[in-house]
């Protein structure tokens, strides 16, 4: 991809403070550490984008970061407002009542924050299936009400794990494009994916993780020019240790 069509190469000015912080941050499952001393910043009006092979530690990264997990040591600080609701996850696979429609299902977390339920599912295209039962959407349009429920009330921080996985190419586009008027919006938003084409089209900033630490972090276009690379994918292939398509399995080839 060339310069002049790289929509966020090198991103507007960044700020130099954090909504969200992982500083040191390491997380053990038994005796296997899964990530390590990971220190990292989510700015307002942000779109960073984390990458990594499979079993990198990205999910556990982002629970960490949402509170969702703990980490073994280390620690995870907000900077904030302080408002209702302060980060919205869409996790990799969205769960919801089956026989809730997707209308009752948005309407119960606009609830919960005093918010309005057409926003979210206007912004996710999802208004014409307002109807519909939650068990007869599929996998996609599953992940898309994922992709509403964490706008629900603006939090400051949006946390997506891989929400554009499963989807067809137009959609795919279309969640990174909700991503990024969220963060054009001012919020703080975090996208893992493995998708780099769009990774470096929409990403001001990226996360590569690999082997649970964190390996480079900067816009798309410098981390091209780093690796003297042609593309992020190029880039990618060249920071992360061992080749991208072999399974690494932490504590067992890693
Ligand atoms: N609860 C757990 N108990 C033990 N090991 C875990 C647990 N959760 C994750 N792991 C291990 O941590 C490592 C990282 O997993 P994680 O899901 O964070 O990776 P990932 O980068 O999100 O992978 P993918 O791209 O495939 O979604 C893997 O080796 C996984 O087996």
């Amino acid at each position: 991809m060339t310069e002049d069509n790289r929509t966020n190469g090198t991103g507007p000015e960044r700020s130099t403070s954090p909504v969200l912080e992982a500083s040191d941050v390491t997380r053990e499952f038994g005796d296997v550490t899964v990530l390590r001393d990971v220190s990292v910043g989510l700015e307002p009006g942000t779109l960073t984008a984390l990458v990594g092979p499979n079993g990198s530690g990205k999910t556990t990264l982002l629970r960490v970061l949402c509170g969702l997990l703990a980490p073994s040591s280390g620690e995870v600080s907000y900077h904030g407002p302080e408002v209702s609701r302060k980060i919205g996850y869409v996790q990799q696979q969205p769960a919801f009542r089956p026989e809730f429609s997707v209308q009752e299902t948005i309407e119960f977390y606009t609830a919960l924050v005093d918010a309005e339920p057409e926003e979210p599912l206007d912004r996710v295209g999802l208004t014409a299936a307002a109807s519909r039962r939650v068990d007869s959407l599929s996998g996609g349009m599953t992940r898309l009400l994922g992709v509403a429920q964490a706008t629900v009330g603006d939090p400051p921080v949006v946390v997506m794990d891989e929400p554009a996985t499963g989807l067809d190419p137009g959609m795919r586009r279309r969640t990174f494009e909700v991503a990024r008027s969220l963060a054009s919006d001012g919020a703080a938003v975090l996208v893992s994916s493995h998708d780099m084409t769009l990774v470096e089209e929409y990403a001001e900033h990226v996360l590569v993780l690999d082997g649970g630490e964190v390996v480079a972090a900067d816009s798309p276009g410098a981390l091209c020019a780093e690796q003297e690379a042609d593309s992020l994918w190029d880039g990618f292939e060249d920071i992360v240790e061992g080749p991208a398509d072999e399974l690494a399995v932490l504590g067992v080839n890693r």
